[in-house]
């Protein structure tokens, strides 16, 4: 093995150090400073030649030992390569110095790469840890050094826009500015989780303002009377939401020139409805991917949170109280919801319950791109977008009795659509039957996307990404795809494969090996089997430590809670920080 020595300055003392390839070893330095020059040194697997004669040494060799870690590690990415030490490495002699290494002889090794380019990969994995820090600790603290500061006597409030559990919603426009139009801003006074709304606009902001309501300012207002009042503005993107236009009973028609801008060459019928529908539908993922390639899971899809932006004729989302910001772990308590049941995929929780609540932010952030493969909380969103989807296609499941009717349907079919759709299409009513026929135009694929969407395993459905990439979306049908698009459509479907199955047919073959024919282990195997299995034996030993365990764990659960109720008051306080307060 190659040990590449670091250069620095060693205490007093000596150390013979022997280039391998020295004829002579060099002399000691006694009571001096030695700088030693970056430079190759030959160890041995079991001699190093490193010979300690003293106690003084031992001090050096001490000192040195701290290095060999740093360098071990350093070793992994700047080494000398494979082959033998010579025709690899550089050696030389501290007498005869023109035999040194020329500093420049710097080589990056092929696990240094591979380690490098892992690390890079992780930091730029979903939800980004390496852009999360340049989000927090650079973008946003330029964004506070240059935004308009606003109070609430700035604004006169209009027409009450809605009123939900968490806060009262205001047309509004600015006393000060005769520039601006009257109700050209929406002011939310938010009772509860008006800090995480803040906190997630101004996020989404700086990621991906495209996907949300155009967001203008938060803060925060405290008054005697009123206590503290957290206060949003955002411009007013237009007046209706998906859900108002999907009351009307011109849906989708009355959305075709608001979103494409003029009426499309088609008669009315299914083939033009189905195009309408697409283009809600990607512009709806479109958002959603914005939103998860940020690390933000809204939690709370739904028509009414979808808000048609007139100026730039897109659908927008809008309401993020709800929303978890799993980058940094803000809002992310795996065992808390606050959920609208009629779009709530099954699983109800973003992440697994056996996920402990977030820890301290900067852990929550080394440690989101696992959380989030593990989880993939995203799918959550895809769901609740899925079934706006179904209600797109269906107009009986626009009303709430109709989608309350369904989502009782499809548990009993443990939400599986396909035999949900076999259970309802021989009795289906005409407009049921329509809506199946609006999802089998051009080979079925709408309803491929779909039943992609809306299932029961988080796992199994599909991201908003890969849902964008889907040939639903293709103007040119299913026939037109080319050869990659027809690709691309088969990964696509492998992708959504469950692989728990080919685990669990994996193991079954795995446990049929060594037997007889077809499958199973015979009586002679078992017996051997039984006879390795080491003997349980209930002796008082094993009583108490077995209670000694117990009580072990109880304790460190114990503590891990109460740890868990402090950070999250410590944890509540300090990204509120980022919240600009009354001036
Ligand atoms: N940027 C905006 N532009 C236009 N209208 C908006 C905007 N933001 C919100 N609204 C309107 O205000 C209503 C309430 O907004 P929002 O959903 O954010 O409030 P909320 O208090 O959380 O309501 P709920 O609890 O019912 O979801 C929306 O349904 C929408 O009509």
């Amino acid at each position: 093995m190659a040990v590449v020595a670091a250069g620095g300055v060693v205490g007093i003392g000596v150390t013979k150090l022997y280039p391998h390839t020295s004829p002579k070893p060099t002399t000691p330095f006694l009571g001096k400073k030695l700088r030693i020059k970056p430079t190759t040194f030959k160890s041995q697997p079991s001699t190093t030649r490193i010979t300690i004669s003293n106690p003084i040494q031992f001090l050096v060799f001490a000192s040195q030992g701290e290095h060999l870690v740093v360098d071990a590690v350093r070793d992994l990415f700047v080494a000398v390569g494979v082959g033998l030490p010579c025709t690899v490495m550089e050696c030389g002699d501290m007498i005869y110095r023109s035999t040194l290494p020329k500093s420049s002889g710097l080589t990056i090794t092929t696990t240094g790469a591979f380690l490098a380019m892992g690390a890079l990969s992780y930091l730029w994995a979903t939800p980004g840890v390496a852009p999360g820090f340049f989000d927090m600790f650079v973008l946003a603290f330029a964004e506070r050094l240059f935004r308009p500061t606003f109070r609430k006597d700035d604004f006169v409030l209009g027409k009450k826009l809605g009123e939900g559990a968490f806060g009262v919603v205001y047309r509004a426009s600015l006393k000060k500015k005769p520039s601006s139009k009257e109700g050209d801003l929406v002011l939310k006074k938010a009772t509860e989780y008006g800090a995480v709304e803040i906190w997630m606009n101004e996020r989404v902001r700086r990621a991906c303002a495209n996907s949300c309501a155009d967001f203008v300012y938060g803060f925060l207002e405290t008054s005697s009377k009123k206590g503290t009042e957290y206060w949003l503005i955002w411009r007013f993107e237009g007046e209706n939401t998906l859900a108002d236009l999907m009351q009307s009973k011109e849906f989708p028609y009355n959305v075709e020139t608001m979103i494409l801008g003029e009426v499309q060459a088609l008669p009315k019928g299914l083939e033009r409805e189905d195009r309408i529908i697409q283009t809600i539908m990607r512009q709806l993922l479109f958002a959603l991917d914005g939103l998860h390639s940020t690390g933000i899971v809204h939690r709370d899809i739904k028509p009414q949170n979808v808000i048609f932006s007139e100026d730039s004729r897109i659908f927008k989302i809008i309401d993020l109280g709800a929303a978890a910001d799993l980058r940094v772990g803000i809002n992310y308590i795996p065992k808390e919801f606050l959920l609208d049941p009629r779009y709530a995929a099954p699983e109800q929780y973003i992440m697994s319950t056996q996920t402990p609540s977030a820890p301290s932010a900067p852990v929550a952030t080394a440690l989101s791109p696992v959380l989030w493969q593990m989880n993939l909380p995203d799918r959550f969103d895809i769901y609740s977008a899925g079934l706006i989807f179904l209600q797109m296609a269906f107009p009986a499941l626009r009303s709430d009795s109709g989608l309350i009717q369904f989502n009782r349907q499809l548990k009993r079919c443990d939400y599986d659509l396909v035999a949900w759709r076999k259970s309802v299409e021989p009795r289906a009513s005409a407009d049921l039957r329509r809506g199946f026929q609006l999802l089998d135009l051009d080979g079925g694929i709408g309803w491929e996307l779909l039943t992609s969407m809306v299932r029961y395993k988080a796992r199994q459905r599909t991201s908003a990404k890969a849902a964008l990439a889907h040939p639903y979306f293709d103007r040119e049908g299913l026939l037109a795809l080319s050869f990659m698009q027809k690709l691309r459509l088969q990964y696509f479907r492998a992708t959504l494969q469950d692989y728990g199955e080919a685990a669990k047919w994996v193991i079954r073959l795995m446990a049929k090996s060594g037997t007889k024919k077809d499958g199973g282990f015979t009586e002679a195997q078992l017996q051997e089997l039984k006879e390795i299995e080491p003997k349980k034996k209930a002796s008082p030993q094993r009583n108490a430590l077995a209670s000694a365990l117990r009580l072990q764990r109880k304790i460190i659960r114990t503590l891990n809670e109460s740890m868990d109720e402090l950070n999250q008051s410590r944890k509540s306080l300090w990204w509120s920080r980022w919240i600009p307060r009354e001036e």
